[in-house]
Formats: C-alpha cells, structure tokens, sequence
C-alpha cells in the first residue's frame, strides 16, 4: 500500500490521497457504493468512512439533545446519527466493493469499540479524526495496534500534538502520520494557516505530516503538496448542493479529478517549495495568499470553536461514582457530552482526585466536580 511506502521513507515522490466519503453517503449503500466508484475513477487511493459506535461515542443526553438544523436527518441527535451510521454487514460489503474495483478502504474509528470494529475488519490503515485527537486512551489503544495510523489535528493545540507524539513514542510506534487540519467547514482561507505545515515538519522531522482540508475549491490542496504534505484528505460528494453538514466543502468527482492530477504532475522530488514560489506555480491570488500568510502557533482557533462545542470530547462518569471516591482509569470514559465536561486531554490530571458529588453514568465531570 503506497501509504506504508510513504509513513516508512521508502517513496518520497508520491502523495497518497484519501476520499473522504465521511457520512456523505446519506445512509444509503448504494450511494456509497458510486461513491467509491467515481473517487476510485478521480484518482484518489483510499475511500474513507467514519465509524461511530453512538453509546461508546457519545453520552445519552448528547444522543438525546434535539438536532435543529437544515441537515438534520433525524428529530435528536442520536437518530440523525444512527440513521447515517451503517451496520457491519454494510461495511463488509463496501470493502468488498473497495477491494474489487482495487481502492484501498478504511474508516475514522471515532471510539475504542469502533477501533476493534476496524481491527476484526482488517482495515489497512486507522484514522483518527481531530475529535478524537486529544482522546488519549484511544490513541493509547491505536498506538499498540500493528497497524499505520493517520491522526488529524484540527481543534487542538501545539501542547496536545507534542503529547500525540509522545504518546506515539511511548509505544515504540512509528508508522504513523500526522495530519494540519482546521475544523470549520467550509474553512475560510486566512484560516486553513497552511504554513503550520511547515512548522509541524519542521517540529517532526522523523513524521510524515498530511493535510485533511476543508476548504472550497482544490487550490488550496494543492498548495499544501507543495508546502510538502505526504497525504491529502478531502471530503467527497457526488453533489456539494445535497443535505448534509459536510457536502458543501466537499469535492464533486470533477473537481476531486483535477486534483489528483494535479497533484500527479507535481515535480514532488522538487518540494517542500517556499510559499512565494507556491504562489507563482499556482497563479497567485488572494486566497492563496491569505492561506499561505505567516503562521507558526498552533491553537484552537475562533473558527473551530463551533465544531470543538458540538463534537469536542469531555470527560464523563463511565459508572455511578460516590462522593468521597477518589477516580481511577476504569471511573471516567471520554465521550462527547450534553453539556461539556473537562476536555478531554486532561483526563490524566484527574486520577486519583476525590469526588465532590455522587455522578451518575455519562455525567459529565468538571472541574468543580473533583478536589484538585
Ligand atoms: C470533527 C469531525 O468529526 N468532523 C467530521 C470530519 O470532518 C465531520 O464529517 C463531522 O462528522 C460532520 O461534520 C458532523 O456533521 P453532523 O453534526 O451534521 O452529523
Ligand atoms: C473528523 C475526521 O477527520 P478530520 O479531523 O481530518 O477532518 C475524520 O476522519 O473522521
């Protein structure tokens, strides 16, 4: 598989490029189905789902909690959800389809459960989305896995990608990447701060860095292969005006299409190339300016904070805990909650603490929730 090739060293000249089919597929197989197919005929390597086990995910208030919203498929949360989420079976037959028609197929494991769901699958790589970023004991899990892992940084900060790293070290894991990402959908140029890149190439020599876009159009996309992005990741649609949270900053077949090309007549043995001659190579441009404009502090930006509030991770109970208990590993569970607890790279800094009040299961725990 090119992407191993690519995460050991032993191809330096390509890019590995993932169609991010993501929950575009509307819930329907056969949709997804023709996904896999025009992604497959754009170009791309990899056809990329997202799989949640919704309980294992997400609390039962969050599940619970209305969904208002023009891309709602369900009255809450968790039936808009389930009704996008496929079944093992399902799965199983888009792998056969991926593995037929020769495209390489994964999904984002969003939670542990749906982590050995992929595992039993035989996936040949595991994403980690930049909702689970800062999900320390799934990468714990991840990083003990035989198995590549792509992990995306969208909604955190410099501190928690150190930690990503560190964590990765900590087992001896090499064979991962990392991936530039900005949560807002669709990502406003001045926003996608493309020269993090850099920086994070710069930061982690020894560790491919990738890009998962979420901006319009496949300019940008471009301009962070040359910046020397090893992976790009871009949402997919077979129609950007369709329902649906994701379809707007997605790539039609078309588009997808030219980027790929694009990409394939790169002189990639000539990159990382410096943001004045990105410029000039792709035409130039405001929004590729503003794109390539100076950055080098990673932080969670304004422009995320919608995303980080709707499916950020918090810690919460995983059981009835007393009062007066002091919390272990096996008390908490990192899940997205109804309203927000801690987040959820601070669950380390919590062991041990005492409970101020009885938690019921799925409660959320704040600050005021433990003695610190
Ligand atoms: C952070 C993260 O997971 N982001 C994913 C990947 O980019 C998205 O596809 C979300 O699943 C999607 O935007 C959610 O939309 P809704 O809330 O309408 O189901
Ligand atoms: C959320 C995901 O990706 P990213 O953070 O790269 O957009 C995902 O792959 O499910």
């Amino acid at each position: 598989m090119l992407l191993n090739d690519i995460i050991s060293g032993k191809v330096d000249d390509a890019v590995y490029i993932i169609a991010e089919i993501g929950q575009n597929h509307q819930g329907c197989l056969e949709t997804a189905k023709k996904m896999i197919y025009e992604a497959k005929k754009s170009g791309c390597h990899c056809v990329k789902f997202q799989k949640s086990n919704l309980p294992a995910k997400f609390t039962q208030p969050a599940l619970d909690r209305e969904y208002i919203s023009d891309h709602a498929w369900g009255r809450t949360y968790g039936e808009h959800k389930e009704y996008l989420e496929f079944s093992k079976d399902q799965y199983l037959k888009l792998q056969a389809y991926s593995e037929e028609i020769n495209v390489d197929f994964t999904a984002s494991a969003m939670d542990e459960c749906s982590l050995d769901f992929l595992v039993e699958l035989n996936v040949p790589f595991i994403k980690i989305g930049s909702g689970d970023a800062n999900n320390f004991p799934l990468l714990k899990k991840a990083s003990r896995l035989d198995l590549p892992l792509v992990i995306s940084t969208g909604m955190q900060t410099m501190e928690t990608i150190e930690r990503i790293v560190q964590t990765m070290e900590d087992a001896g894991k090499r064979d991962y990447a990392l991936m530039h990402c900005v949560s807002s959908y669709p990502t406003a140029p001045k926003d996608s701060k493309l020269q993090l890149i850099s920086m994070l190439k710069r930061r982690f020599p020894d560790v491919p860095i990738g890009y998962s876009g979420h901006e319009l159009g496949v300019v940008i996309s471009q301009a962070a292969v040359l910046l020397g992005a090893r992976i790009v990741e871009r949402h997919f649609t077979l129609d950007k005006g369709q329902k649906g949270s994701d379809h707007q900053c997605s790539l039609e077949p078309q588009e997808l299409g030219t980027l790929t090309r694009a990409i394939t007549n790169f002189n990639l043995s000539a990159i990382p190339l410096p943001p004045k001659e990105i410029l000039q190579k792709l035409n130039g441009g405001q929004e590729l300016e503003e794109a390539l404009q100076d950055a080098q502090c990673k932080t969670i930006l304004p422009c995320e904070l919608l995303c980080r509030n709707k499916l950020g991770k918090s810690i919460v109970a995983a059981r009835t805990i007393n009062k007066g208990h002091r919390l272990q590993l096996t008390d908490i569970a990192i899940k997205v909650s109804e309203p927000s607890g801690l987040t959820a790279e601070s669950y380390m800094t919590i062991i041990g603490k005492e409970v101020t009040d009885n938690l019921g299961e799925d409660e959320p725990i704040f600050g005021s929730s433990i003695i610190l």
